[in-house]
């Protein structure tokens, strides 16, 4: 039976990034993908880079779109060729190494340190004396009667693989994916209704910039009900389908679109792995149990990424990377707990960039704080770019005068958002953004004027 030094099963971020390294130092290592579409995991098949690209794709000139249904197969297209080059580059960086093995198999465990593969040619049992479980998630598929039998009902992953516009599509879930796709598909045309079970709009986040984001998504003409369900689904005689929505405890409501994409959230992929037969232990959300080091139950398997429960983001994933690699090769000691601030964007229009607390979360957690908020259109920058929309948001710690949290619901706050991200990690007091020298006309000297705002609130 082959042995390797180590075996990863999943081709994600952390795991392949890990993979690299171990090779780079003469480690024999198995990769282990269950899918010849799936070489670089997630992110670069199905996730951030495709839709990022047919997001990019929808916003440019819609003098361009005059035959929209043309223009989208065309962006669909566009996608699969980029995401086709770096599925080979991805593949090649790994498989190109002396010492790394790809199979193109689905793993499970047979014991506590021996795997079988399973392919459409062979089963294969491999041995080996570390393993690190890289298996991302799945979408959370609600109970909507009807489901199994209605036609044009889809994942994330499924609507980019239709290469046909959707003249009207029901989004259920207004997440981090319903809103980038209720505005990626408004912008290429379609009539967009966002439904989502939470009784506020975007509950978790300060009501200021929630409003300003429903504010914009309907100056687009997308429609969003909140405190709302899909309840059952069925194919409707104009060949799209029929969906019946709950909304108001008991009230009923009937639409027709021609898709429905169900978004309503992702949970740890496990399913086949036998973890049981490894000794390694699940939680109740069925992600894997890790200590801070990413240490399984059993300590020669570490998990990375989505599939231990973290928060699912491929910088994320990445960053779990950096936990084993200190244990493994660098002799460093990060740790979750070391972990702090992690931020996001949502890639709407504009771009929703956070960090660290808002003010709902200051608040539930008794800290004292000061606030200050700003207008995107403050910003020179947004005249040239004509992007007035938004709002900029920051919290800072009247006694220490360090930076609580932000958000940036701008054009470019992707880019703005990890500057102050860096300045919070830096300890560096909120006066240092505030007379940072930021080159001109940029959208980052909004960050010159938002924290200038301070100077009169604290003492
Ligand atoms: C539509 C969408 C958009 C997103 N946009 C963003 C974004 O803009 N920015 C961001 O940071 N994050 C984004 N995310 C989240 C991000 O994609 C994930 O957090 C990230 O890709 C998870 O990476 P991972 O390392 O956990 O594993 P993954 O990249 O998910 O890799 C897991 C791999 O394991 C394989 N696998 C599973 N089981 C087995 C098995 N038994 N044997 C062998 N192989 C197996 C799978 O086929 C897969 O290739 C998005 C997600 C979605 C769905
Ligand atoms: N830009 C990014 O970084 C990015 C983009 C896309 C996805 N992601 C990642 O992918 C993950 C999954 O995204 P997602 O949008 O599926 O999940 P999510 O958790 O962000 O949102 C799910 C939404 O669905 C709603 N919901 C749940 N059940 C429902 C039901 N039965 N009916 C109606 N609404 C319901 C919830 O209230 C919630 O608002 C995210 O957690 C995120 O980490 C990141």
């Amino acid at each position: 039976m082959k042995h390797y030094e180590y075996i990863i099963i999943g081709f994600g971020k952390g795991g392949k990034t890990l993979a690299a390294d171990l090779a780079a130092r003469g480690k024999t290592v198995a990769m282990i993908e269950k899918s010849n579409e799936m070489y670089g995991g997630t992110c670069i098949n199905i996730a951030c880079i495709p839709t990022k690209l047919l997001i990019h794709h929808a916003k440019k000139d819609s003098q361009l779109k005059n035959e929209k249904s043309e223009y989208y197969r065309s962006a669909i297209e566009d996608k699969n060729k980029t995401i086709a080059a770096l599925r080979e580059k991805n593949y090649k960086t790994l498989a190109d190494q002396d010492t790394v093995m790809v199979y193109t198999a689905e793993a499970s465990f047979v014991g506590t340190n021996q795997v079988r593969l399973k392919s459409t040619e062979e089963t294969l049992d491999l041995t080996a004396d570390y393993f690190i479980i890289n298996t991302g998630s799945e979408p959370v598929i609600p109970p909507i009667d009807g489901l199994k039998e209605a036609d044009h009902v889809y994942t994330s992953t499924e609507l980019q693989q239709v290469a046909e516009l959707p003249e009207k599509l029901i989004i259920v879930g207004g997440g981090y994916i319903g809103l980038e796709f209720a505005v990626m598909y408004a912008n290429f045309g379609s009539e967009i209704i966002v439904i989502d079970s939470a009784s506020d709009f975007m509950e978790n986040d300060d009501r200021d910039i929630a409003e300003e984001v429903l504010k914009v998504m309907q100056d687009k003409g997308i429609s969003v009900v909140h405190g709302s369900k899909a309840t059952a689904v069925s194919n409707h005689e104009s060949g799209g389908i029929e969906v019946t929505l709950e909304f108001d405890k008991g009230k009923e409501l009937t639409e027709t679109a021609s898709a429905l994409l169900l978004a309503t959230g992702r949970k740890p992929y496990t399913e086949g792995l036998e973890l049981a037969k490894a000794g390694v232990e699940v939680d109740d959300n069925g992600a894997i149990i890790v200590d801070d080091y990413l240490r399984t139950s059993n300590r020669q398997i570490w998990a990375l990424g989505d599939v231990n429960g973290g928060p699912q983001f491929t910088y994320i994933s990445l960053d779990d990377y950096r936990i084993v690699r200190d244990q493994i090769l660098t002799g460093g000691s990060y740790s979750l707990a070391k972990r702090k601030n992690v931020p996001y964007s949502v890639f709407i229009e504009p771009v929703l960039s956070h960090v660290g607390l808002n003010e709902k979360m200051a608040q539930e957690q008794n800290i004292n704080y000061v606030v200050a908020t700003m207008p995107a259109a403050n910003i020179p920058r947004t005249k040239i770019n004509n992007q007035p929309n938004g709002l900029l948001k920051a919290l800072v710690d009247p006694e220490t005068k360090r930076i609580l949290g932000c958000t940036l619901f701008s054009a470019e706050s992707s880019e703005m958002i990890n500057t102050v991200r860096v300045a919070m990690e830096a300890d560096l007091p909120y006066t240092f953004l505030r007379d940072n020298i930021f080159t001109h006309p940029t959208m980052s000297e909004g960050l010159n004027d938002l924290f200038k705002k301070f100077d009169g609130k604290l003492a």
